[in-house]
């Protein structure tokens, strides 16, 4: 039979809330990530994208900072697991460090297609958006 859960719908949100705060204070990449969204949202706005492209970019923006907190997770598992060096410790490590290279690769080429055609625009318009 499962057990009851002790946790209250609040109270799991709590800690949702707390293990975010951990990420964005414990790990830089998290705070990189996190300005690198604030400059895309800037740009976005300067630039008046539509809004199918402010989705897809806030779709990005997610799958980035996702792919980042469950590698995060992954690597705190790991080092409980395996504090010594071990060939399965690094590989699991280097499996979760390349979804996050991978989907960041994805979404830069994906920021580079919204953005560049209104920069050239803008460029050569001499400067009014
Ligand atoms: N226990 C271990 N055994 C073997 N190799 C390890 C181990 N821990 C880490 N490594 C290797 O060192 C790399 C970096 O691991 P580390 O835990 O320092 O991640 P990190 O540099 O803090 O990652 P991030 O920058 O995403 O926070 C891993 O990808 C792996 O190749």
């Amino acid at each position: 039979m499962p057990r009851p859960s002790r946790f209250t719908l609040l109270s799991s949100f709590a800690v949702a809330l707390r293990g975010l705060r951990e990420a964005v204070f414990e790990q830089r990449n998290v705070r990189i990530q996190i300005a690198a969204a604030a400059v895309v949202n800037l740009l976005a706005a300067w630039l008046k994208v539509s809004a199918t492209e402010w989705l897809v970019l806030w779709l990005c923006i997610a799958l980035v900072l996702t792919a980042e907190l469950l590698n995060t997770a992954i690597e705190t598992v790991v080092d409980l697991a395996s504090p010594e060096q071990h060939e399965l410790a690094r590989k699991s490590k280097d499996i979760a460090a390349g979804a996050v290279l991978l989907v960041s690769m994805i979404s830069a080429g994906i920021g580079l297609t919204v953005f560049i055609p209104p920069l050239l625009k803008l460029l050569r318009s001499g400067g009014a958006v």
